[in-house]
């Protein structure tokens, strides 16, 4: 059987990916294309990389244009997705990359977001516990931000061991541009980005604390608290984090806190705990849905540390959002997905 896909947003960065990774998918067929502004002209303007799709006209993104596919990926900018989405037929599989409805906290969306609350969907991360089952059977999927994504992974087999227990977690995590979008942003030219690294969101400001909070409590964290300082670094795509929080009480310095994470993560496709000693590389995982982790214990700080590498706009959007399509569309979880990055 072959699904029929449309995408909106397919001139942006989120938008394009989902686009190179449908490209090479067994069981799709793409159908319409849309965006904002850009609609009446080629793809091929935008994305030069998605080569067969280059003569495609781009639509404007209304209902009508998106109605009659299987499968919808909606790849807009925040606020955007919520009153498409209630004009497209339940039966649609519809999939948004962006934050509309990740968050099951009204009052912590009115406070990041400060647009009207619309709800929430099906929280597309497949590793958390019982979630492949809500996934498969759901036909509104919402995708993880690519932080949240990368910290969840790897504070994961932590809480749900008993090794931590949420509080004082503090994360810095390192981000190519390519997460912040194409819409030009002064910060982000280039002369301003290339050889400097800088903090941003600072201050526990920045809109994924509560969604990295939300996962953090749904992985058993009673009152998890957060940290949470991103880095913009020069570099096209990637993410790394480096996640860290006191040993809950009564774990031992000297806990084998590989164990607890080489059994999270022995079956799951995409999560590789590194061999001992090997540390993330953004570049062991870019173009690739994979993600890499290790983990240790500092002694002298009493805390456990876990260093987590991913591709933002793979594993991080696109990847991770064609992983929950193929949960929910009954196919092989892995399908059409690379697990190998491209290096240098
Ligand atoms: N980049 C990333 O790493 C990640 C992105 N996301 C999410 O994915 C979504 C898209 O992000 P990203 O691709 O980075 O953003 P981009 O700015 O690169 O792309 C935005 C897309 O949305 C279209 N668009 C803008 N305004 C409208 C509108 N009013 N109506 C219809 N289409 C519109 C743009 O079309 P046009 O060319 O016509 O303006 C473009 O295709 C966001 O919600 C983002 O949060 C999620 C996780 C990670
Ligand atoms: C480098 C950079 O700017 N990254 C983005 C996060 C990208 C992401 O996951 O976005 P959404 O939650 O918007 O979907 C940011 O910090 O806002």
């Amino acid at each position: 059987m072959v699904f029929r896909v449309a995408v909106a947003g397919c001139t942006g960065y989120a938008g394009g990916e989902v686009l190179r990774l449908l490209l090479e998918h067994p069981a799709v067929e793409i159908g319409a294309l849309t965006a904002g502004g850009s609609a009446g002209s080629r793809l091929g303007e935008h994305q030069p990389h998605l080569w067969p799709l280059a003569d495609r006209e781009i639509l404007p993104t209304t209902a009508d244009t998106l109605a009659g596919h299987d499968v919808v990926f909606l790849a807009l900018p925040h606020g955007t997705s919520g009153p498409i989405a209630e004009q497209l037929g339940e039966d649609t599989l519809v999939i948004d990359c962006g934050a509309d409805f990740r968050l099951t906290d009204a009052e912590a969306w009115q406070q990041f977001y400060g647009s009207a609350y619309a709800g929430s969907w099906p929280y597309g991360l497949p590793e958390l516990p019982e979630q492949r089952h809500r996934l498969a059977r759901s036909h509104r999927i919402a995708v993880p931000g690519c932080y949240p994504t990368s910290v969840t992974l790897g504070l994961l087999p932590a809480v749900t061991a008993g090794l931590i227990d949420g509080h004082d977690v503090v994360v810095v995590a390192a981000s190519g541009p390519s997460g912040a979008g194409k819409a030009l942003k002064p910060h982000l030219l280039g002369a301003e980005l290339m050889g400097s690294a800088s903090a941003y969101g600072v201050g526990g400001g920045h809109r994924h604390t509560p969604e990295i909070l939300q996962n953090l409590r749904l992985l058993g964290a009673s009152e998890p608290t957060l940290s949470f300082t991103p880095v913009l670094v020069p570099m096209s795509r990637g993410i790394l984090a480096t996640c860290t929080a006191p040993l809950a009480d009564g774990i031992e310095l000297g806990a084998d806190v590989r164990d607890a994470y080489q059994r999270a993560y022995a079956d799951e496709p995409f999560v590789h705990l590194l061999p001992e000693g090997q540390w993330p590389q953004t570049q062991g995982v870019v173009g690739s849905n994979s993600v890499q982790l290790q983990v240790t214990v500092d002694r002298t700080a009493g805390r456990l540390i876990a260093v987590v590498a991913l591709d933002n706009l793979t594993k991080g959007t696109a990847g991770g959002a064609i992983q929950c399509m193929n949960l929910a569309l009954g196919l092989d979880e892995t399908t059409g997905l690379p697990r190998i990055g491209v290096a240098p």
